[in-house]
């Protein structure tokens, strides 16, 4: 199912089990602005190459819009609308006080040297940089982008506004960026992990993980896990997969991956289809790189007990349903995965106060709002007998509504 269609209909469901009035429905899904952007650049060799980039600021009634920026070859407008509506209903989640925002650029980031990267960046920030605003639209690293392409744009952006750190947020600590935010998506999948578990009488220790994406989220997930006493078993990345029922070195794995670009060729492990990493045995699996990944196709052979959504919509509403049946536990994005939005807001917050916190201070406030956000989903749960999802999508939402109604969305 397309990612648009998908997050509508979970949406829509949710606005359903809370009864909200059709206008304001209607109003909450509709993009605040949807906007579209052609970057040309020269290549190295001196061509010219253009590439289309995307900013969806889906809607700002809590704060101002929140999101990462993507540098993807799939890269689309719906996605991207999905996207942003996620990060709505997430920053609400997570209780912080911001709206929603996406974007990114249909490119193949590993195809380009980091000087097109940086042309790339610099030419989609001079065609976007009146929309976004430390007040209005703040971005931040999705897939593809990281510390140094949040560095490009906050330079760009400082040469129309002046050096305005907050304007981003993910950036090198060395320009204002927060402790712990590299680590803070997957440090925040790991504390929301231990509240589900925990639920059941279980903890990290002990319980086998697989893991799909090598990335920021995926990595870190992976070294924090294994940190807790938990076996990651198997990892995938776009090069391939590894297998080791033993429990895979992560730190080995990760100076591999850095000095082969994948973790393809690992040597601590079996090489295994990509494609079946999803269905191996394990306890908790995190799919941790894209979209649509857990679908009708493959929900029936899954076999973890668990299922924590560190990437955005990994799972469709189709599976939703097939694993519901099977007894398989979902642990949704939009609370999963806030760890990195939440620290973003530290960052933020840190910038506009002109004054750093310690790394310890960031990872507690961190554990304490992934643990305030499991919690309200879990009453939302209890309140409108629902799962996980649509705890999470009842919270989000209903406070959503609530401060649009109260700033008086009828005009
Ligand atoms: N970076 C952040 O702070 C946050 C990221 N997310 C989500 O987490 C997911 C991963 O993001 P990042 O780790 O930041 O991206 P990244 O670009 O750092 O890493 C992406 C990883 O996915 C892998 N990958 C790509 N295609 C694959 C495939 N077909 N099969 C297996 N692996 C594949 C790549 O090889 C790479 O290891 C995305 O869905 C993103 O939206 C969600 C919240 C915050
Ligand atoms: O840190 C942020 O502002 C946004 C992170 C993000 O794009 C996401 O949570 O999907």
């Amino acid at each position: 199912m397309n990612a648009l269609a998908a997050t509508s209909r979970n949406f829509k469901q949710a606005a359903k089990l809370l009864g909200l009035d059709s206008k304001l429905e209607k109003s909450l899904l509709i993009p605040f602005r949807e906007i579209k952007v052609e970057c040309t650049i020269p290549k190295d060799d001196g061509t010219l190459a253009s590439y289309v980039g995307f900013r969806v600021q889906h809607d700002n009634a809590r704060g101002p819009m929140k999101g990462g920026i993507r540098y993807h070859h799939e890269v689309e407008p719906d996605e991207v609308n999905a996207l942003a509506q996620l990060m709505t209903w997430k920053t609400a989640v997570a209780n912080i006080p911001y709206g929603g925002a996406k974007g990114g650029i249909g490119c193949s980031p590993g195809d380009l040297s980091i000087s097109e990267l940086e042309r790339l960046t610099r030419v989609f920030t001079q065609k976007i940089h009146d929309l976004i605003g430390i007040h209005t639209d703040v971005p931040a690293p999705d897939m593809g982008t990281n510390g140094q392409t949040m560095a490009w744009i906050l330079d760009e952006y400082s040469k129309f506004h002046g050096y305005s750190p907050a304007v981003v947020t993910g950036k090198p600590v060395d320009l204002g960026g927060s402790l712990g935010r590299d680590a803070a998506t997957g440090r925040g999948v790991l504390f929301a992990t231990e509240a589900l578990l925990a639920e059941h009488g279980k903890t990290i220790a002990g319980q086998r993980f697989v893991i799909q994406g090598f990335g920021n989220v995926g990595s870190w997930a992976a070294q924090l896990i294994t940190e807790a006493g938990g076996k990651v078993i198997a990892i995938s990345d776009v090069t391939g997969a590894v297998k080791n029922v033993n429990g895979l070195d992560i730190a080995k794995l990760m100076k591999h991956s850095a000095e082969n670009r994948g973790i393809m060729g690992f040597e601590g492990g079996d090489a295994v289809d990509s494609n079946s990493l999803l269905t191996e045995e394990c306890d908790v699996l995190i799919p941790a790189a894209l979209g649509g990944v857990i679908n009708k196709d493959n929900a029936d052979d899954i076999k973890a007990k668990y299922i924590i959504e560190a990437a955005n919509h990994p799972t469709d509403p189709e599976a939703d349903e097939i694993l519901a049946k099977k007894g398989v536990l979902i642990l949704p994005d939009i609370l999963a995965n806030s760890g990195g939005v939440t620290v973003s807001y530290f960052e933020w917050v840190q910038n506009i106060q002109g004054f750093m916190w310690d790394e310890e201070k960031v990872n507690r406030e961190l554990k304490t709002y992934m643990t305030r956000a499991f919690r309200d989903t879990k009453e939302m749960c209890s309140s409108h007998h629902c799962d996980l999802r649509m705890g999470a999508f009842t919270l989000g939402v209903n406070r959503v509504a609530r401060a649009t109604v109260l700033r008086g969305w009828e005009a």
